[in-house]
Order: structure tokens, then sequence, then C-alpha cells
């Protein structure tokens, strides 16, 4: 049995009354443990998925129709298929506020506080490679690993930043139809799975969260288009950081609504607990969009653009288009993307929401777009997210080698080790693991050669 501190057995003794003591008792049984399909790569309902239902022994979410509880020894991080990103480990309840917040094909999005990225993950599932996310973490180390999750799930329409909330909110004035605020809170929701959580806990510091929460739900605001809806979200049980919050924050700003709070409780869902206020600003009558329109931004700079520059790009442009020639003859965009170039690094911006590689300077930006590939001396080397982002419709005459899911080759192609194949064929390959990419490997004299990302490959 955990040992709760007393204080914390007060406070939820005066938040729940009569149930204070079956939410004890929950403590005593085992952490729930879920995963959450990924539709961009897998179809709801197909043959595949009843595959992984069956192989996981799924139970499904109610409240999320992508989410499944699995129970141990499963262990679906470990499988190649996590690996190809054809689902994200996510603890059930927080499935609950992208499921409420709702995100449609073609809208504008942004995840204020993402890493490492069960929500943003969720919400490029909902927008089905229409629209544009913009995910973002303050902190490096664990943006980067937001990013990681972006390319593992195949998503090619985000931009993934590491800033304060402030300084994005001076780039994205009024921007967002909507925003996800999964905000750093005390975890009360987290003793069972991490009990470290146990003695970082305090009154002093759910204070400390409620003022921080305070800060960043402003810039929140600010960035929000008028008619535009925000989900504020905590795994925390305290009133203080969840609906004293959302009650400070509708007295300081009377355009906004509350249309509706949930509550996940481990003594009556399964689930390790949530919050989540769904928000609405109010249209103002007079200037409608303070947004900033960056789309003549864009052109403007493009006009401005040292001609090398623009060179740069149209051969970049060239190199990638004779590599899909050889590689991948079905590659086509799935929504407007602007070509941009960082050192040799080349991604496709979403040329969605007058978002441009203007608004982004200033900022840390870690994926502005899908990575496509980097320019080696009139070479061009594909990235790992684009193998990532390959679906059927892409790969159906690509140049690829499949590995069953269970074979010795997919545990070595893993490991980073170079492939013996018995065909005679050159050049780029994509690695597929029953039939979903996993990676790249370079093809000649019955070798392949891998290129699994070395930061990626698992230890012998
Ligand atoms: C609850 S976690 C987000 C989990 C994420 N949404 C997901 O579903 O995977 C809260 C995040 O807020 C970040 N954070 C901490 N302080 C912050 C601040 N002052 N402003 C914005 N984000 C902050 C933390 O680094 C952490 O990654």
């Amino acid at each position: 049995m955990l040992q709760l501190p007393s204080e914390y057995i007060e406070q939820m003794k005066a938040i729940l009354g009569a149930e204070a003591e079956a939410f004890l008792a929950s403590y005593r049984l085992p952490r729930t443990q879920g995963l959450r399909l990924n539709t961009l790569k897998i179809k709801e309902g197909s043959a595949f998925a009843d595959k992984l239902i069956r192989e996981f022994q799924l139970e499904p979410v109610p409240w999320c129709q992508t989410g499944y509880y699995y129970e141990e020894p499963q262990r679906p991080g470990r499988h190649p298929y996590h690996a190809a990103g054809l689902y994200y480990i996510q603890e059930p309840s927080a499935m609950s506020s992208v499921a409420l917040l709702k995100p449609a094909p073609g809208e504008i999005v942004l995840d204020l506080a993402g890493a490492p990225g069960g929500k943003s993950t969720q919400i490029a599932g909902c927008l089905r490679g229409e629209g544009l996310l913009v995910a973002n973490e303050i902190h490096p180390a664990r943006a980067k690993i937001l990013s990681e999750n972006i390319e593992r799930m195949g998503i090619q329409n985000a931009v993934v930043t590491s800033a304060a909330p402030d300084k994005l909110a001076a780039k994205f004035p009024a921007f967002f139809d909507k925003i996800m605020l999964d905000a750093p809170c005390s975890g009360e929701g987290m003793f069972r799975k991490d009990p470290d959580a146990i003695d970082e806990w305090s009154l002093d510091h759910v204070r400390m969260c409620a003022a921080r929460q305070m800060d960043i739900l402003p810039d929140a605001v600010a960035m929000l288009k008028d008619g535009g809806l925000l989900a504020y979200s905590t795994c925390t049980f305290n009133v203080a950081e969840n609906e004293a919050t959302i009650e400070a924050l509708l007295q300081r700003f009377p355009e906004l609504t509350l249309l509706q709070t949930e509550r996940i409780w481990p003594h009556k869902q399964k689930g390790e607990g949530h919050f989540v206020a769904l928000l609405k600003k109010n249209e103002s009558s007079g200037d409608a969009d303070h947004g900033v329109d960056n789309r003549s931004g864009v052109k403007a700079k493009g006009k401005d653009k040292p001609a090398k520059a623009n060179k740069q790009i149209v051969e970049a442009k060239q190199l990638f288009g004779q590599f899909c020639q050889e590689v991948l003859p079905d590659w086509e965009w799935d929504s407007p993307a602007e070509p941009v170039l960082y050192g040799e690094q080349l991604y496709m911006l979403p040329a969605v929401g007058a978002i441009g590689s203007v608004q982004l300077n200033g900022l840390k930006v870690l994926r502005p777009g899908l990575h496509v590939g980097e320019l080696k001396k009139n070479r061009f080397e594909p990235s790992h997210a684009l193998a990532l982002a390959l679906t059927e419709d892409k790969l159906r005459s690509a140049r690829t080698y499949d590995l069953a899911a269970d074979s010795k080759e997919a545990e070595a192609y893993l490991r980073g080790e170079a492939l013996t194949t018995s065909r005679n064929e050159n050049g780029w390959v994509v690695i597929t693991i029953d039939g979903f990419p996993l990676g790249w490997g370079k093809e000649s004299g019955g070798q392949i050669k891998n290129h699994y990302p070395k930061g990626l490959r698992r230890p012998l």
C-alpha cells in the first residue's frame, strides 16, 4: 500500500466526503494502462486493428474511440509495432481531454504543453493530415521527445516548437481554432504509476502549481481566435488546480464561457484520474480577426530572399523529385505544404492558416513540418520521418523490404544491424514490418545497410 501524506488524505476527504474511503482504497489496486491506435496508419475497424486488439487482448476505453486498455504481462511498448508508430502508449483517462476538444480536419490547433506527446498525437489523429498542429513544449529535452513521437506516429502537418507560452503568444495572437493546455500540475493522479511523485506533493506545491497555471492560461486565451475552444486539463484531483483555476480564469476573462467540465475518478472509472474543462472564447462584435496575416508576410519575405536561397530550394525540390521517381513513385502531399530549408535539411511546412517561416523566426523550432531529408552534395538522403509518414497508398509501388514483426531480422534491424537479402537490387529501400514502414536501408550486392537512427536503436 502506498504511503500517502496525511494532508493529502485530509484534502481528499474534504473533497469527496463519504466517497473518500472508496477513493483511498483504489490505491491498493494496480494502475490502469492503455494505448491509442494511430488512425493515420491503421483504419478503425480494419482487419489489422482487430488483429492488434486480439494480440494484446485490448479492451475499449469508453470515452475514446481509438483508446484501449491492456493488462500485464502485455508489453506493447516493446513490440516492433510501437517503433512503427502503430499506437501510442497513453494512460486511458488522459485520452479524455482531446476527446472533449474534438479537433476536426482542417482546423488550426495548438498543444501548448505537449511533451511527451499523448495529446499532440491524439490531436493529429483527429486532424487526419488536414489542418495544422503546433505542438509546443517549454523544456528542450522534453521537446525532443515530443518531436520524436510526432515523427514515429508519421504526422506530416505538425510544427514542433520549444517556447515559453508568452513567447509563443507574441507570435500567434488570436491564431488558433482550438487550444489544448494539459497543464503542469501536482500530479495527484500519478501516484500509482510513479510513487516518487508522492514525495514531491505538499500543499505548498499545489499552491505553486495553481499559480503557474494562472500564469500560462492568459497566454492560451491570447492565442485563441474569437469563437475558438480551449481545453484545460490536469491529472490532479485538488480543487485549487481545477475548478478554482477555471473560476479565476472566468473572472479575469469575461469573454470566456465555460461549456463543460469532466472528471475521471479512479474509484468510479477505470483510469488514473483526470480533470478537463472546455471553454469558448466568445465572438467579439468588431475587429473580428486579430490574427497576423502571415501569408503576405511569407510572400514578401519570399521576394526578398536572396536568389541563392530560392535556387537552393528549387534544387532541393528537384533532388527530392528524382528520389521519389526512383524510390517512391506514388508520393503525393496530403495537403498543401511549402518547402523550407534549415541548413541542408529540407522540410515541408504545412501551408495552412497563414503560418510561415517568417512567423517561426526567433522561436526554437525542432520540426517545421515534415522532415523530408538532407541534401548532401547533389544527392538526397531521405529522413526517418519521411519513411514513417508513408501510408499504404504511398508505398504501393515503392522499393520496400518487408520483415515479419516476430522475425529475428526485425529485431536485428531495430538493433541497427545490416540485413542480408537474396535479391540483387541497389539503392534506397523502405524497411517495413508486416507492411508498415519502420525506417530506411540502402541496398547493394545482397546487403542492406541499416539507416535506422542511431538514437532509436535498441541495445543488444
Ligand atoms: C502534464 S505535462 C503534458 C503532457 C502532455 N500533454 C501529454 O499528453 O503527453 C505538462 C507539461 O508542461 C510543461 N511545463 C512545465 N512548466 C511549464 C510552463 N511554465 N509553461 C508551459 N509548460 C510548462 C512540462 O514540461 C510538461 O511537459
